[in-house]
C-alpha cells in the first residue's frame, strides 16, 4: 500500500533520513521504533510531504507522493495524526469532528459520527463539550477521530503512546486494535515497546535515519541486542 523507496531527507543541511526504504501492507499495523532524533516524527513528515525528501520516491496505492503538496496526500488516503495535536479548543467535540469530514473512499472504511463515539466512547459522553474542556487523553483520541472522518485507508499515528495516563494508554492501545479490525491500514511511531509490541504486527527499527532492522516482534526479542542498541527499554 504505502512503499518507501530509498529517500534523503533534510532540515537545511542536516541530512536526517538516510536512503530509508520500508513498505507497509494493507491491513497491518505497524511500529516505527528508534529513540528520541531517531528520525520517526521526520520519516512521516516525509510521507506527507511536511518534509520533501531530496531523492527516493514514495508511492501510495500505485501514486508517487514525492513533490506533491501535503493536502493531495491527504485527499490520496493518509491520514496523519502529529505529535503535536492539535483540537478547536473553542469548538464542540462534534464540531472538531466536522472539520475532518473527506467524502467516503473506495476498499476503506466509511467513519459517521456515531461509529466513532462507539470507538472513543468517552468522546461520545462529552459530545456537546468544548475541545478545552476535555482531558488530555480525550484531545488526543479527538485529534484521531476527527483525522478517522477524513476515511483515510491508512492512518499515520506520531507517538500516540507519548503524555497521556497509563490507564489512557492501554485505551489508546484497545482502539488502536479496533481501528485494525475495522480494516484501516496503520502506522504508529513509538519509544515505547511495550505499547507497540501490544498492538503492532511488524517494527521497524530506525537510528541516525537509517533503517536497523524490520521484522516481527518474535524477531526482535529472538535479537536482544538490537533492541539494546537502538531502543531505551
Ligand atoms: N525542524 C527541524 N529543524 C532542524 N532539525 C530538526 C527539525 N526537526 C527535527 N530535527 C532533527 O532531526 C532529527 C530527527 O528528529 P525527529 O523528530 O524526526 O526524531 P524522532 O525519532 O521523531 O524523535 P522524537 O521522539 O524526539 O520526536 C533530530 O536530530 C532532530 O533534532
Amino acid at each position: 500500500m504505502l512503499e518507501v523507496d530509498g529517500i534523503h531527507s533534510y532540515y537545511g543541511k542536516a541530512h536526517i533520513l538516510n536512503d530509508l526504504s520500508f513498505e507497509v501492507r494493507r491491513g497491518e499495523v505497524v511500529a516505527l521504533l528508534g529513540r528520541n532524533g531517531a528520525g520517526k516524527s521526520t520519516t512521516m513528515k516525509s510521507v506527507m510531504q511536511l518534509v520533501r525528501p531530496r531523492t527516493g520516491a514514495i508511492h501510495f496505492q500505485g501514486e508517487n507522493l514525492v513533490g506533491q503538496p501535503a493536502f493531495r496526500v491527504a485527499k490520496a488516503g493518509i491520514g496523519y495524526v502529529p505529535e503535536d495535536r492539535r483540537i478547536f479548543t473553542d469548538l464542540t467535540v462534534m464540531e472538531n469532528l466536522e472539520t475532518g469530514r473527506q467524502p467516503s473512499r473506495q476498499d476503506t472504511p466509511t467513519w459517521t459520527e456515531e461509529q466513532l463515539f462507539a470507538i472513543f466512547p468517552n468522546l461520545a459522553e462529552r459530545r456537546t463539550n468544548r475541545g478545552k474542556h476535555l482531558s488530555g487523553g480525550e484531545q488526543q483520541m479527538l485529534t484521531i477521530a476527527r483525522t478517522l472522518m477524513g476515511n483515510p485507508s491508512l492512518l499515520l499515528l506520531d507517538e500516540p503512546s507519548e503524555g497521556i495516563a497509563p490507564v489512557i494508554v492501554e485505551q489508546m492501545a484497545e482502539t488502536i486494535m479496533k481501528l485494525k479490525a475495522e480494516g484501516l491500514t496503520v502506522m504508529i511511531s513509538e519509544q515505547n515497546l511495550h505499547f507497540a509490541r501490544a498492538v503492532a504486527d511488524r517494527a521497524i527499527i530506525i537510528e541516525g535515519g537509517e533503517k536497523k532492522f524490520d521484522g516481527s516482534f518474535s524477531e526482535l526479542e529472538a535479537h536482544p541486542e538490537i533492541r539494546d542498541a537502538y531502543l531505551s527499554v
